[in-house]
């Protein structure tokens, strides 16, 4: 209701709730599509990434910032590292984008892209389909990463030509000369490489509670006790216990009660494609095991008439499989689509984190064909046995399906046809200022929660409904804090005295912040009290939101980390001190830090960023100017809400730069 009205305020095309093209953000942006190589895209969502596949700079980002967008078409970046994943030689039968993507996640871990933009390199990723390779950009967050993005190849414009929001005559041959440049520069450097050999990447499948936790479908539950790093195998410890997996368990071996395939990583046409394409080699009476409830949910209204027109929903429901209406469903389980707990799922979706598809339920992420064989036989299975001269003869023998184009469901684009009305009321984000020195003991999180403290766990879904910014105290470590029976208080570190005042909290694990963009993550921090997190790394999309919020990110090296930590348990104050950037206790040295001057200066003054880029809105209209004479297909094509200039929203703040 609140979206319905803003976008009315300011003349925004919308694609409401009864609009049939409505789905999950990242999939109808790139069905119609708005996305075209080239641009810079932001949207309050972390699989914003799914869109670098046009080979564009697309990221997610935090609510405030979504307002910063709004309200001066910039967003306050600092550079990212340069990385590039290349794969080459060809994948074996059987093998997918989705596996691909969890592979290299595999390899590199869920903090591996940290401060980066990835661009996917390599005769893999040239030969993808469009969908393809939004799979794999999709899940660029959860290798940590800002963004990926593939270079704009013949694959990518013939998939843009001819789509409602494409530019048309000459406009497009402009635009795709322009496009062509989009690539790296021969010999170009990188920050990070990594090169990966296509055969070396199996049917892929997780076995833990973060998507790097991931094993051949060939191959066994790891075992703890091999592991030397005992922050490694504490947390492989707690995630085999949530999972309710015992060590060296053949993965085929394991048993599900649910499947699930669909969500903004795997629930477009081809995705659907090749599950059902599964279900028919498994012959005209495969069904689904009598243990398994299944369902399939495709990414927009678009991508479901183009799978019905298909046949494929026939395929589906003949088998046994739930087809749903358009939506995230069970991907995050903010509607009734949710796993009980001690559930078992294979999902398509991108995130296994603890309680992610439901409290105590357990994710097992998987491509749609895998999703699909393990929906036949109850358990995970390798999607080869799918393979072979006998499939493909009852493949041959099955429902004739017909190949339709997405074209034949796009209508020509139309725009609100109502006036927009003008802006009744403005809204600014606004920051407190940060304490220089921000004391307290420190509370710690001991690294057997885990070693990626992803923002699920900080503030789970249930607690998303809220567009307020307070109120979040209790919901923060909800599924730590409270007992999920009694509702009573359980023995988390920040339910006890002296640290449920603690103003900082240490982070021993890894990695803090990975995973959704929800803001709801730094404003339950920030409500609790806490002003300062300390962590050895920081997921992007975290940190910045933290920033938005006057708090300070932290990042210390794991050591110091570890020492901080000790101290905190052992009852000692902490105080960190932002203007000397220095973290003192007694007795012990300082240890210093810096950060990035102005962000120093804005968390010092509690300065508010809109404010402070408004200053600079001469140079943003005449950039704005540029812009539409150097890329005119950018202006937007059919659009007839107005535009809102970057003047017409003032914050009424005075601010230095
Ligand atoms: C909460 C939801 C809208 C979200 O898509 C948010 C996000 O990933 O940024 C998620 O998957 O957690
Ligand atoms: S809830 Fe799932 S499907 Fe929806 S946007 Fe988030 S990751 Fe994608």
């Amino acid at each position: 209701m609140q979206l319905e009205a803003n976008v009315k305020d300011f003349g925004l095309t919308y694609f409401g709730l009864s609009d049939k093209r409505q789905d999950v953000c990242n999939s109808i942006n790139l069905v119609e599509p708005y996305q075209l190589p080239g641009i810079t895209c932001v949207c309050g969502d972390s699989h914003t990434s799914t869109h670098g596949a046009f080979g564009s700079l697309a990221f997610g980002i935090g609510t405030s910032e979504v307002e910063h967008v709004l309200a001066t078409q910039t967003l306050l970046q600092r550079k990212g590292k340069n990385m590039r994943i290349s794969v080459d030689g060809e994948l074996a039968e059987g093998v997918g984008s989705k596996d691909v993507i969890l592979h290299i996640i595999g390899v590199i871990g869920t903090a591996g892209g940290t401060g980066s933009v990835i661009e996917y390199a390599g005769s893999v990723f040239r030969n993808m389909s469009m969908e393809a390779r939004m799979s794999v950009c999709n899940m660029s967050i959860e290798a940590g990463a800002r963004a990926g993005m593939v270079a704009p190849d013949e694959i990518t414009f013939t998939y843009l030509r001819n789509r409602p929001l494409a530019p048309k005559g000459e406009e497009w041959d402009h635009a795709e000369a322009y496009w062509k440049t989009l690539k790296s520069d021969d010999g170009a450097k990188f920050d990070i490489e990594i090169n990966i050999n296509a055969a070396d990447i199996p049917p892929t499948v997780t076995w833990g509670t973060s998507p790097q936790d991931v094993v051949a479908i060939t191959g066994k539950v790891p075992d703890p006790s091999t592991m030397s790093d005992p922050s490694k195998r504490a947390s492989a410890e707690r995630a085999l216990a949530y999972m309710g997996l015992q060590a060296n368990t053949p993965m085929e071996d394991i048993s599900l009660q649910k499947v699930f395939i669909g969500s903004c990583t795997n629930s477009r046409i081809e995705d659907l494609r090749s599950a059902a394409r599964i279900i028919l080699a498994a012959g005209p009476d495969a069904k689904v095991a009598p243990n398994v409830e299944a369902m399939v949910v495709p990414g927009s209204g678009l991508i479901k008439q183009h799978a019905e027109a298909e046949g494929l929903d026939t395929i589906f429901k003949r088998a046994g499989f739930d087809w749903r209406e358009a939506g995230c469903s069970m991907c995050l389980g903010m509607n009734p689509d949710q796993l009980a707990p001690g559930e078992r799922c294979a999902s398509t979706s991108n995130r296994n984190f603890e309680g992610r598809q439901g409290a105590g339920g357990r994710t097992h992420l998987v491509s749609p064909a895998m999703a699909a064989a393990a929906a036949i036989t109850g358990k995970l299975t390798d999607v080869r046995k799918f393979f072979g001269a006998d499939a493909e003869e009852k493949v041959a023998a099955g429902p004739k399906l017909t190949l339709a184009s997405a074209l034949d469901f796009l209508t020509e684009f139309t725009g609100p046809a109502t006036e927009p009305e003008r802006p009744s009321h403005t809204q600014t984000a606004t920051t407190t200022s940060l304490p220089t020195a921000s004391s307290g003991s420190g509370a710690l999180l001991h690294p057997c929660i885990t070693d990626n403290v992803d923002t699920d766990m900080i503030i789970p879904k249930q607690f998303l409904k809220t567009l307020k910014r307070t109120g979040l105290a209790n919901a923060l470590f909800f599924a730590q804090r409270f007992d999920p029976k009694t509702g009573e208080k359980t023995d988390f570190v920040l339910n006890k005295s002296p640290y449920d005042q603690a103003k900082i909290l240490i982070c021993t694990g890894k990695n803090f912040g990975c995973g959704s963009s929800r803001e709801h993550a730094a404003w339950a921090l920030n409500d609790f009290g806490i002003r300062c997190v300390i962590a050895p790394s920081f997921a992007d999309i975290f940190r910045n939101n933290t920033m938005q919020n006057g708090m300070l990110p932290l990042p210390l090296s794991e050591e110091d980390c570890k020492d901080l930590a000790a101290d905190a348990e052992a009852g000692m104050e902490i105080e960190v001190d932002l203007e000397k950037q220095e973290v003192r206790r007694s007795g012990k040295p300082a240890i210093t830090f810096s950060i990035d001057p102005f962000r120093q200066h804005c968390l010092v003054n509690g300065l508010d960023d809109i404010g402070l880029t408004l200053q600079r809105e001469e140079a943003i209209t005449s950039f704005e100017e540029k812009r539409s004479t150097l890329w005119s297909w950018l202006d937007g094509f059919g659009y007839q809400g107005q535009k809102i200039s970057v003047a017409g929203i003032k914050t009424g703040k005075k601010m230095e730069w």
